[in-house]
């Protein structure tokens, strides 16, 4: 469903991402885990055209959109949810969503929505820079979803958040990827998170995958080793 083959990018003389390979079918969940450095960011963002590739192919659903612009992936079915959040503080909840909407929306959002992150609905007033780092998480998801992706990439998700907030964010993404068929591909450090949610598990190590299992036989001690070196 969401293919990429020998995906090489960097930055100026430096290649980061080595010869990547990786198909994923629809409504999985993959999990990249990675120390910091390692490459997982430089991977979303070539998979998004804020960096381009310098060689490879990028496919949804058979579309190539590896040299497309990033507007046009998204409206193809691939969305984002950046490190950081990247969220819109001066704007309100509502208002961030609605970035995300189509145009056919017409600034409506969908139910299922609020449905899946109901703080966002109490709160979808407030200014986005006043949400809690796990608030605006949501919210960061929500903003993605909205774009009705096929494909949706997070980037480190339970970085700064609170255990408890952890959970509901993985109850939503399982709950998300079969209300909408979604493809997830999640990169992370913390192991507990991807063990809960995660069909598939992959270690990048320097720019190339290093490890690889399915959940059924996930060897998470040596997981762990690749994290902690
Ligand atoms: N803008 C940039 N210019 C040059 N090199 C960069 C840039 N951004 C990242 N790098 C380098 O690319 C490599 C991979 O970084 P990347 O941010 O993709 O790693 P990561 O696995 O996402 O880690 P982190 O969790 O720290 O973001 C690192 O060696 C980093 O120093």
């Amino acid at each position: 469903m969401f293919s990429i083959t020998n995906l090489v990018s960097g930055y100026g003389q430096s290649q980061v991402i080595h010869d990547i390979n990786l198909n994923v079918e629809k409504t999985e969940i993959v999990a990249i885990m990675g120390r910091n450095g390692m490459g997982k960011t430089t991977l979303f963002k070539t998979l998004m055209g804020v960096l381009p590739r310098r060689s490879g192919s990028i496919r949804i659903d058979g579309t190539e959109i590896g040299a497309m612009e990033s507007y046009q992936r998204v409206e193809n079915g691939i969305a984002y949810v950046p490190q950081g959040r990247m969220i819109f503080s001066h704007m309100t909840v509502l208002e961030n969503i609605q970035t995300g909407l189509p145009a056919k929306a017409r600034g409506k959002v969908p139910e299922e929505l609020y449905a899946l992150f109901p703080v966002l609905y109490d709160m979808r007033g407030r200014k986005g820079g006043n949400l809690s780092g796990g608030q605006q998480q949501q919210l960061a998801i929500a903003r993605a979803l909205a774009t009705e992706p096929k494909v949706l990439l997070l980037d480190e998700p339970t970085e700064g958040i609170q255990p408890s907030i952890i959970k509901d964010i993985a109850r939503s993404l399982k709950e998300i990827r079969t209300m909408r068929q979604l493809t997830i591909i999640v990169s992370e450090q913390v192991l507990s998170f991807t063990l809960d949610i995660a069909d598939r598990f992959l270690v990048i190590d320097k720019g190339r995958f290093v490890y690889e299992d399915t959940r059924a036989n996930v060897d998470a001690p040596t997981i762990s080793r690749y994290l902690s070196v």
